[in-house]
């Protein structure tokens, strides 16, 4: 097995918002040639944050340089609080400092924040201009980065404020992941495994016993990306703006999001791993709801611990507020109808469907029993 596979390529067929995610190793060094064709005059805007551009910024100015393209970057601070308001305030006021134009390209460099931020950012900015994603965690190279959901975040909730806006290209430079802390790594996993929960038990299966080498086997990683973009892609392309199927990528994201926001968008919980844990409890809830066998929840829980994850409310540190408090925050939740919330259940693993018939008594057992 080669450690330094060639590139694939997953095709979004959205009509005129069609675009390529590109997936391999030193695609960074290769970004100028990648990104050239897209562009109108030679000069792009990068946006990105403090831990990304310290380690890989310079490669990607000079893989532009070598092409004539010159670039200016504004570098915020890391981390979720970055996904605000003042935030985006900044950045659409850097790109029209920057003279940025309508036909010019913004570039996302970073993980899944910085992605969210500045895809919204271009959404807005001259009511709208094109950017390219190049994804730099693992989250944000199966998820964040495809598919066009871009925004911040409010104080009533996550991602409350945004826009579906697709990015022209991604480059996911796979070897970029080896710079990730073991736990913003594992966090991203978190995503992953929601794939094969979601819509593909042999996915799962293949996770179940290959998971653990995805950190340091170039080959599985690559394919690990490839198959949880192309199950994205074949999901966008079919609901773009999540009036059906797309509901289901939200699997685990019910509970997940409440409980980010119930712990401030801070480092006590990422994103990955309330996903992590709202899988867990999904799982649970459809098992107590007689929709799967207990096996499936258990089957979850045994593998998010075999890869280190967190798994329960219990694994999150410090205090959060009571059940009823993490109900009210759900109801901030977008598959809301009617005020009524809808839920990403299972029928077993890779059998996920939405519902909107969970019994508020089931829903309170779940959350007590996690603590
Ligand atoms: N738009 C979508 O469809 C979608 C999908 C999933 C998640 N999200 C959003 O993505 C965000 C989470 O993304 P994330 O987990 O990438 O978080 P992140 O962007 O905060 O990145 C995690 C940490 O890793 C650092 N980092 C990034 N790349 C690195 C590298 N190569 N080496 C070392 N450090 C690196 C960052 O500085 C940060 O500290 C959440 O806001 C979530 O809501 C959006
Ligand atoms: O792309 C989607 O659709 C998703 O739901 C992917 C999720 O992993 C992601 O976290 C998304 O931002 C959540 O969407 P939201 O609409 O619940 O904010
Ligand atoms: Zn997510």
């Amino acid at each position: 097995m080669t450690h330094h596979p060639d590139p694939v390529t997953v095709h979004v067929p959205l009509g005129d918002r069609a675009y390529d995610v590109r997936i391999g190793p030193g695609l960074i060094d290769r970004a100028g040639g990648e990104i050239a064709p897209l562009l109108r005059r030679p000069r792009v805007a990068i946006v990105t944050d403090e831990t990304v551009a310290g380690l890989h910024l310079k490669r990607l100015q000079a893989a532009l340089t070598v092409q004539g393209i010159v670039s200016e970057a504004l570098v915020l601070p890391p981390g979720e609080s970055t996904k605000s308001w003042p935030h985006l305030t900044a950045t659409v006021e850097w790109l029209l400092d920057q003279r940025v134009e309508r036909r010019d390209i913004v570039v996302a460099f970073g993980g899944g924040v910085i992605g969210d931020l500045v895809g919204f950012a271009a959404a807005i900015m001259r009511r709208g201009v094109r950017f390219v994603q190049i994804p730099t965690t693992l989250l944000a190279q199966v998820d964040s980065s495809v598919g066009g959901k871009t925004g911040i975040n409010s104080r009533h909730g996550k991602n409350l404020i945004g826009a579906f806006h697709q990015p022209s290209l991604v480059l996911a430079d796979i070897a970029v992941l080896d710079t990730l802390t073991p736990r913003d790594f594992l966090a991203g996993y978190g995503e992953v495994a929601k794939y094969g929960l979601l819509g593909d038990a042999d996915f799962f299966e293949w996770l179940e016993v290959n998971a653990p080498k995805l950190r340091d086997d170039m080959a599985l990683r690559q394919h690990a990306v490839a198959h949880s973009v192309a199950m994205k892609a074949g999901i966008v392309t079919r609901d773009e703006t999540e009036q059906g199927e797309r509901a289901l990528l939200n699997l685990g994201h019910t509970f997940g999001h409440a409980l980010e926001s119930a712990t401030g968008y801070s480092a006590r919980l990422l994103h990955g791993e309330g996903v992590a844990i709202g899988c867990a409890l999904a799982f649970d809830l459809s098992a107590r709801m007689g929709l799967c066998s207990q096996e499936a929840p258990s089957r979850v829980l045994d593998h998010l611990r075999q890869m280190g994850m967190p798994a329960a409310i219990r694994d999150i540190p410090g205090d959060l507020p009571d059940d009823a408090a993490l109900i009210a925050l759900m109801g901030q939740d977008k598959k809301v109808v009617d005020g009524r919330l809808r839920f990403v259940l299972a029928r077993g693993i890779g059998e996920a469907f939405v519902s909107d018939d969970v019994q508020p008594g089931l829903l309170a057992d779940v959350l007590r029993d996690a603590r």
